[in-house]
């Protein structure tokens, strides 16, 4: 096989691939399965040549033209997701700028410090570009990096190799690019299509890659617009299990048209719409397939960058993500606008099954249900999903109520990825929604995963009494609630609407949840695997221990004072920052 003037340590392989579809097949399907080994990374590269547009609103024509490119990137790298995750190796794709693809190259190998630069052989009337790009990157890469072109080409160009030394391998005719493409051609690049991608506005970790290797990569300069592929989703495998009986994983992440996407919401119309949120409306929509989905719309008026990023930090971030307690991404379309499509779940949020359902209350088992799911889907999301995760806006209506009511988590466009040893972090300006919002952050603006426990307890609150978190004629639930929590009168903080029809025990073990988990002090609060073990089955001494502090370094007092100073009894009418 290739091998890397350095066995031992990974190799980072830039694969530069066109609008061409085949010709990026081929080149991404040599760099997969010829030239990486586990834990290299591959970066695939589309270069638009021009100007990165800096204002906004972006000329019609330029944005179609990155909206394509984004589009032919995700289709095109899904299509390698499940090999590269089979092999171990990271693929990271982007979409850049250049006024000219030789420079443009050239800049991005100095920038990720590659070790090989893989080109596509062009065909036939793009010879005299390819020819100058060659030629170019030839002269120009840098002694570490091995150019190395690929694909059906009857005349052999000499010069388009870099000066460095390309391994023996790669030169002799037994593995030559074009005789291994040739034997690979009904192995990987028949593969579906539509498999796990997505793209986020920054630079998104790819699975297999340590923090560490991450941090080493240097920003990315003359690439703004960067689009990577999501590797090694938990999605898979989950999905996988559901499907036993196929041979086959599923496709991860579909790449939607706009039109199947129109056809579903019957062109968006305002009767489809479910929910408006605060960047993005949804729509319901059926699918061809008989699957029913709900789409989520960038806002058109929302025309903002940031807005943008949040949707793609949501895409980037959800694709990673697969638990029964979690909105299931379905896929994404970037034509004509940003879209997200996810499964539909056809009981609403909590928030309105809790406060607007007029045709009666939930009742006890569904709530606890909730309670129990929504704790497993933040555990996974705290614990054990491939990167750690704090969601940063839990509250009801992000909640969302599928078949039987099993709770799935949405909305990750504030969440965070957690670094392994991270402890707090401080996010200015602060976000999240007022009510569910740690004392911590609102004072400070950190936020960890405490300040998800701390939301948790909230909306642990909101489900035993039926009480909106904040109500500009009440107080604000945890005022409201905490005499009765700390004396231990359960029954005054029940919802009247339950007519007394509950389960006690489990009652009891939801309020005591809910009073370790709204404690002033972070580190007060459990952890998720402390939450599922007290609302489940845990002795409440036992788990307390772990992570109570000694009572005489408590001061109550302080405590409930901090709360009345941030939370008074006159709160805000406007409820969301
Ligand atoms: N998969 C889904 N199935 C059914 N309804 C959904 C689905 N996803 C979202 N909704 C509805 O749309 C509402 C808004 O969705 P979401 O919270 O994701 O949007 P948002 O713009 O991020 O909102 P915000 O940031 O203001 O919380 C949800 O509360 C829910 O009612």
């Amino acid at each position: 096989m290739i091998s890397s003037s350095d066995e031992c340590s990974s190799n980072k392989i830039l694969v530069a691939f066109t609008m061409d579809r085949d010709e990026s097949q081929n080149v991404l399907s040599w760099a997969v399965n010829v030239l990486a080994k586990p834990s290299d990374t591959i970066v695939a590269l589309h270069l638009i040549v021009g100007e990165e547009p800096r204002k906004l609103p972006m000329k019609k024509k330029k944005r179609t033209q990155i909206r394509r490119a984004k589009a032919h990137v995700i289709s095109m790298l899904g299509e390698f997701a499940y090999t590269c995750c089979q092999n171990q190796v990271n693929l990271e794709a982007k979409v850049g700028f250049s006024s000219n693809v030789g420079r443009g190259l050239i800049d991005e190998v100095k920038s990720i410090s590659a070790h090989y630069l893989v080109l596509s052989r062009p065909t036939a009337h793009e010879f005299r570009i390819w020819n100058e790009i060659t030629r170019y990157v030839s002269n120009f890469a840098p002694s570490s990096c091995s150019v190395i072109l690929v694909g059906n080409q009857s005349k052999t160009h000499k010069d388009c190799y870099s000066d460095s030394a390309i391994s023996q391998d790669i030169k002799s005719e037994k593995y030559s690019p074009r005789s291994i493409l040739s034997a690979l051609s009904n192995d990987s690049i028949s593969s579906s299509g539509d498999d796990a991608s997505s793209f986020n506005g920054s630079m998104v970790s790819s699975s297999f890659a340590s923090p560490s290797e991450k941090s080493k990569y240097k920003p990315m300069s003359p690439y703004r617009l960067i689009s990577s592929l999501i590797m090694n989703s938990p999605l898979r495998k989950w999905r996988r299990d559901e499907t036993k009986k196929e041979p086959k994983p599923q496709p991860l992440i579909q790449s939607f048209t706009y039109n199947e996407i129109s056809k579903a919401t019957n062109d968006f119309h305002q009767e489809n719409i479910v929910g408006i949120g605060g960047y993005s409306e949804v729509y319901r929509g059926d699918l061809w397939d008989g699957r029913r989905i709900a789409v989520k719309r960038l806002t058109k008026e929302s025309g903002d960058m940031n807005k943008e990023k949040e949707f793609l930090t949501e895409l980037g971030i959800i694709s990673h993500v697969s638990h029964p307690n979690t909105a299931l991404l379905l896929g994404c379309c970037v034509e004509r606008g940003l879209y997200l499509v996810f499964r539909f779940s056809e009981n609403g949020n909590l928030y309105s099954a809790l406060h607007e359902n007029e045709n009666g209350s939930l009742d006890w088992p569904i709530r606890y249900k909730i309670a129990v799911g929504v704790a497993r889907g933040l555990h996974y999301l705290h614990k054990h999903c491939s990167h750690r995760i704090i969601h940063r806006d839990i509250k009801s209506s992000n909640v969302l109520l599928g078949p039987d009511y099993e709770p799935q988590i949405t909305d990750f466009g504030l969440a965070k990825w957690l670094p392994n040893k991270w402890t707090h972090h401080a996010v200015i300006p602060v976000e999240g929604t007022f009510g569910y919002l740690a004392p911590e952050s609102l004072m400070q603006g950190t936020v960890d995963e405490k300040t998800d426990i701390y939301a948790f307890g909230i909306l642990l609150l909101e489900i035993i009494t039926g009480r909106k978190p904040v109500n500009p004629s009440q107080k604000h639930i945890l005022l409201w609630a905490k005499p009765s929590m700390e004396t231990g009168k359960t029954r005054e903080l029940v919802d009247p609407k339950l007519e007394d029809k509950y389960d006690e025990h489990q009652m009891n073990r939801l309020v005591l949840t809910a009073s370790h988990c709204v404690q002033q002090s972070p580190i007060l609060r459990p952890t998720m695997t402390q939450v599922l073990e007290l609302l489940t089955n845990g002795n409440e001494a036992e788990i307390a221990k772990s992570w109570r502090m000694p009572k005489d370094m408590i001061n109550d007092d302080d405590e409930w004072d901090d709360y009345s100073m941030i939370f008074g009894s006159d709160v805000p009418l406007d409820s969301s920052f």
